[in-house]
């Protein structure tokens, strides 16, 4: 399997402290990717180095882009990153409460198109950057609330437009932090299925970070566990979830307790949490 982003070394530190510790991984084109880990374990450090919005202690991040060559872009800047195609989900708080569903994903695919200075477009009637939006919109299965103002949406379909505005920028890699939190689990659910039909429809690959295990275990393709800034398991579900230093670190679990004591069983916020 090809790696569309890789990491070899990857360190931070914050003075003393080692938030991600030498981690060296690939993430394989067209997969789902989970990174899972309790608290403080070093997943958003993580995900701020692979983005480019902190700089590494040292190591390198590679990411292979749309010519299919693999890039070092360990010291480009953020915006350079999402231009070669890394796109992290937009988070709610980044939307466009007053603008429609519509005009939120056009203004995702001006960025695209690094019309970045070109705000105005917004207003015009660019018949392609409509065009482009509303096949995200319908990709994502946002139409019945296309004209709705964000401001007035559910939550689930927020954290639906966060996907729709990231996926507006033809990324080969999304990130996606925690896209379930806040949900309930009919919206769960959804979001799940949401997810994996993107994937198979799409040549998109996801690295999702989530606290909810049976997200998790529904989802990933793959899933990596951070314990201390350091890599400690990686593997298809089953390989991790059975691996003694995973069960004992965070699942709680010894021996041949029952796996699914770990799991959650509605998909909320109860004892399937890592954290
Ligand atoms: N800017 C910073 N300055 C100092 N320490 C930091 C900074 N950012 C993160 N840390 C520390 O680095 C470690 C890893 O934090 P990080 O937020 O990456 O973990 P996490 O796995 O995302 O945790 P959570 O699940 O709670 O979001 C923690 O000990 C945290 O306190």
């Amino acid at each position: 399997m090809s790696p569309v982003l890789e990491t070899e070394d990857l360190r931070r530190q914050f003075g003393r402290l080692v938030a991600v510790d030498d981690v060296t991984v690939d993430i394989h084109a067209g997969e789902i990717t989970s990174i899972i880990g309790p608290n403080g374990a070093g997943k958003t450090t993580f995900y701020n180095l692979l983005t480019g919005r902190l700089d590494p202690t040292s190591g390198t991040v590679r990411l292979r882009g749309r010519d299919g060559d693999l890039i070092d872009v360990t010291d480009r800047s953020a915006n350079d990153i999402a231009n070669l195609g890394l796109s992290r989900g937009f988070q709610i708080n980044n939307l466009f409460e007053g603008l429609t569903v519509l005009d939120n994903v056009r203004i995702a695919r001006i960025t695209r198109e690094n019309r970045t200075t070109d705000i105005t477009a917004i207003t015009s009637e660019d018949s392609e950057l409509t065009d482009g939006a509303w096949d995200v919109i319908e990709l994502v299965g946002l139409e019945d609330v296309a004209e709705t103002e964000c401001a007035n949406l559910s939550h689930g379909d927020k954290r639906k437009v966060e996907i729709a505005l990231a996926l507006g920028t033809d990324p080969s890699v999304v990130l996606l932090d925690e896209p379930t939190a806040g949900m309930n689990a009919t919206e769960t659910r959804q979001m799940v299925q949401l997810i994996g039909r993107l994937n198979d429809e799409t040549d998109t690959t996801f690295v999702v970070t989530e606290h909810d295990m049976e997200v998790v275990v529904g989802i990933s393709d793959r899933i990596l566990v951070l314990d201390n800034g350091s890599l400690i398991a990686d593997g298809t579900p089953d390989e991790v979830l059975s691996d003694e230093q995973v069960r004992e670190a965070y699942l709680g679990l010894e021996g041949d307790e029952e796996l699914e004591a770990g799991l959650g069983t509605d998909g909320g916020d109860d004892g399937g949490e890592m954290a």
